[in-house]
């Protein structure tokens, strides 16, 4: 893994635009994308360039079940907002959390993937290690599929609704199977509350209860993290200080 340690989230936002130009420049068709606050700053350093991806393909990793892309906690909203509005794609696919039935879904979504493999794929990082969302114990050869939300992580996203009780309990993701099929995959990760999670990541055991440690399998990685998320990394010599 490569790793590049940056002041904060600003200078990550920049840092992670240029792992985008460069994808683009060696011909990326199709994007991986990614929800929550982390990749706000990369978004906001594309929607102020003069990249187009009016040609290209996204693919998002992940839905709430049972908001509609039109409710702002839906991740298809998030992207629309941060995204999506200023810098069209061709194709934008998020998964559908309203679909009534989930099998055919996931099997509609994995085809998706199938058919446009991922160029790059961006991802945040959830403080128990889940990467989309796939939580602890999920295999490293799922597909899409069907999660049941753990405490920690409802706990964790109910500061973007009113309260707890309105965080949905069920979502669609990506499986970590596919993944890791994307030829290029960039994760960013910020503050104090990442650290461990980090730190496990890059340097504990390569285990299911710990999503994103399937990322030391892929040949090629990129993590951003700031002073904080990076703190408890042991090895620092392979840390690049921007
Ligand atoms: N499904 C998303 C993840 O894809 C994201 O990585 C995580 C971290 O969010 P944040 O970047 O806001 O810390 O939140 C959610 O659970």
């Amino acid at each position: 893994m490569k790793i590049i340690e940056v002041k904060d989230q600003q200078a990550g936002g920049k840092a992670g635009f240029n792992i985008f130009k460069e994808a683009l420049a060696d011909n990326a068709q199709v994007f991986g994308l990614a929800t929550g606050s982390t990749p706000i700053s990369i978004y906001q350093e594309l929607v102020a360039s003069d990249v187009d991806f009016s040609d290209k393909i996204s693919i998002n990793l992940d839905e709430y079940q049972g908001l509609a892309g039109t409710h702002d906690q839906s991740y298809r909203y998030f992207m629309n907002q941060n995204l999506f509005n200023a810098k069209p794609f061709k194709e934008s696919y998020v998964p559908n959390g309203l679909a009534e039935n989930i099998a055919e879904e996931t099997a509609r979504y994995d085809n998706i993937i199938a058919n446009h493999p991922i160029d790059l794929q961006l991802l945040g990082l959830g403080q128990n290690g889940h990467i989309g969302f796939n939580e602890p114990g999920t295999p490293f050869d799922s597909q899409t599929h069907a999660v049941d939300l753990t405490p920690s992580t409802i706990a964790a996203n109910a500061r973007f609704f009113a309260n707890e009780n309105e965080v949905p309990r069920r979502a669609i993701s990506m499986g970590i199977g596919s993944i890791l099929k994307s030829k290029k995959i960039l994760l960013v990760a910020y503050g104090e509350n990442k650290a461990d999670a980090v730190a496990a990541m890059i340097e504990g055991p390569v285990t299911e209860d710990m999503p994103a440690s399937a990322l030391q399998t892929h040949a090629d990685v990129t993590v951003i993290v700031d002073h904080a998320a990076a703190s408890k990394i042991k090895n620092r010599e392979n840390i690049t200080v921007l």
